[in-house]
This record gives structure tokens, C-alpha cells and sequence, in this order.
């Protein structure tokens, strides 16, 4: 399909059209237009610094645009108020590489606070929470395979539970967008692919479409329909993981420009005594 033809898809939830985004001189999205189509399990690829955590946080207005357009469940995220933008945050959940959990709040409540947007006023203790809410709570928790964990606090689960609790307090709000930037960057690899088949099935059994960060290939690989790379804030790579090899993949990071090499003060200073020297020799 041709990018126009893409573009006038009606079904597409999160559309980006010329995006650049630059923090002082750091260009950190660099002319980006792509589409995602719904219902889908999605994957960034790219090295440190390439600017997918600067997408993800472009699609729910986390950050505004430079330059350029952006369309998040039909809503005009780039020009869009701070109140528009709270309603578009119920739809589209996020989870991230620490949790961001409430490590001494139990389990339940951590993922009853997924419902705060939707709810009115501070609430203070489980039980402050309608009980319609702890019930949600507790069949999402049951979801993600935690419902035994419910009233253990938070920061004594696993890194891998924690994101699976995270996970159950984004789709409290039954959202229909996840962003998830690396949510395995901090997880043993087992826990990783856990995290992320968990992540592909609600994707296909919830009709969730899921935009995730990810510097793991191959899990890429395992769980992905799409692949897109980026590299410096460009789109290298965008196509179905269907059929797409390891070096496919690894060709989003082959066009990286080499990093400079770090010099230490020892070496330099070595360095600028022999420079005098070799001047010398070769004149
Ligand atoms: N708030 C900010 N202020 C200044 N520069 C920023 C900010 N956020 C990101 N950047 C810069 O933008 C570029 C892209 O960063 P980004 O975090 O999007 O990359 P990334 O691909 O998500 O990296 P990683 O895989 O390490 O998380 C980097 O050069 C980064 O330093």
C-alpha cells in the first residue's frame, strides 16, 4: 500500500504526518510520517537516543511537535487542550520500563488507581475506591495472572510481576491504544518474552492496539505484526514482521553513524606529548 493510500485509511487510530520534534539543537524526530492501523501489536526498533520514546510520547501529547501533525484516536493531538488531552489519556493506557508503581500501596489498589482519571476527587485506601472499581481491579489482576498477589504490597513482587501489575492498572481503563516504552528494558530474559507474549495476547484477544519500544530483536521478532525502525528520528524500517529475518531487523541499527570513540585523560594527555614529537619526525 503507498503512504497516501495508508493515510486515507479511516481506520487508522494513531497517525503521524512530518513530525520533527528538537529540544535545543537535538533533533529527536526528524520529518516522521507513519500510520498504525488498529488491532495490532506494533514494535519501535532502534538504538539509544533514536527517538522512540520521543513517538510514544508524541501519541498521547506528552509532547507537542516542533513541526507536524499528529491524529490519536481522532483527536488533533499536536493542537489539542490540556482537557481534550486528559480524556484521550483514559483511551490510551501507558506502561514504562520502571512500573511506576506505589511500591508500599498493595497490589489491588496500585491497579485501582488506573481508574483515577475517570473517577472524582483524591482517593485515600482501598476502600475508598467504589466497589465496582476493587472488583475491576481484581479481574484484571486475574488477567495478568496475579489475582494470588492482590493484597501483597507492591515492591515485594518481581520486576516481571510489577510489569504485569502495571499492565493490569492500564487496562482498568479499557483503553484502546497501549503505549508501552521498553517495558522489558529492566526484566531477565524469560521474564521479558512473559511480559511481551502477555502483551501480544491482550493485543488480539482485547482488539488493543499496542505501540512498544523494544531493544530486543528477536522477542521483536516473536511478538510483532509490524516492525518499525528508527534511526537519528527517522523511519529506516516499516513492514510486517511476518516473513522478516533477524538481519532485516539488525538493518535498522547497520545505517546507526558510528559513535566517536570516548578519550580518556591519560590517553589524551599522552597523545598531545607525542603529537610535538611525531610533527617532528615527519618533517
Ligand atoms: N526532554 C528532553 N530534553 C532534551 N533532549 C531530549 C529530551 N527527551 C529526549 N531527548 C533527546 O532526544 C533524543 C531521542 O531520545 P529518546 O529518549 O526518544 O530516544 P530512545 O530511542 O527512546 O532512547 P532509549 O532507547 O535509550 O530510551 C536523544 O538525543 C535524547 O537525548
Amino acid at each position: 500500500m503507498s503512504a497516501a493510500a495508508a493515510l486515507a485509511d479511516t481506520e487508522t487510530v494513531i497517525r503521524l504526518e512530518n513530525v520533527t520534534k528538537r529540544f535545543g539543537a537535538v533533533t529527536a524526530l526528524d520529518d516522521v510520517t507513519m500510520d498504525v492501523a488498529p488491532r495490532r501489536m506494533n514494535v519501535l526498533l532502534g538504538l539509544s537516543g533514536s527517538g522512540k520514546s520521543t513517538l510514544l510520547r508524541h501519541v498521547n501529547g506528552l509532547h507537542r511537535p516542533t513541526s507536524g501533525r499528529i491524529s490519536t484516536l481522532g483527536v488533533e493531538v499536536h493542537d489539542a487542550s490540556a482537557r481534550t488531552l486528559r480524556e484521550l489519556r483514559c483511551r490510551v493506557g501507558m506502561i514504562f520500563q520502571h512500573f511506576h508503581l506505589v511500591g508500599p500501596m498493595s497490589v489491588l489498589e496500585n491497579v485501582c488507581t488506573g481508574k483515577l482519571g475517570s473517577l472524582r476527587g483524591p482517593r485515600f485506601g482501598l476502600f475508598s475506591y467504589p466497589r465496582a472499581v476493587r472488583e475491576a481491579a481484581m479481574a484484571e489482576l486475574a488477567s495478568v495472572g496475579l489475582a494470588d498477589k492482590a493484597f501483597q504490597r507492591a515492591d515485594t513482587l518481581s520486576g516481571g510481576q510489577q510489569q504485569r501489575v502495571a499492565i493490569a492498572r492500564a487496562l482498568i481503563q479499557h483503553p484502546t491504544v497501549l503505549l508501552a516504552d521498553e517495558p522489558v528494558a529492566s526484566l531477565d530474559p524469560v521474564s521479558s518474552a512473559g511480559v511481551m507474549e502477555l502483551l501480544a495476547a491482550i493485543s488480539q484477544e482485547r482488539d488493543l492496539t499496542v505501540l512498544c519500544s523494544l531493544h530486543q530483536v528477536d522477542l521483536a521478532l516473536d511478538v510483532a505484526d509490524r516492525v518499525v525502525g528508527l534511526n537519528d528520528g527517522r523511519v529506516v524500517l516499516d513492514r510486517d514482521a511476518a516473513g522478516m529475518s533477524r538481519s532485516d531487523a539488525l538493518e535498522v541499527y547497520a545505517s546507526a553513524p558510528a559513535a566517536p570513540e570516548p578519550v580518556r585523560p591519560a590517553v589524551a594527555a599522552r597523545t598531545a606529548r607525542r603529537v610535538p614529537r611525531l610533527a617532528r619526525a615527519g618533517s
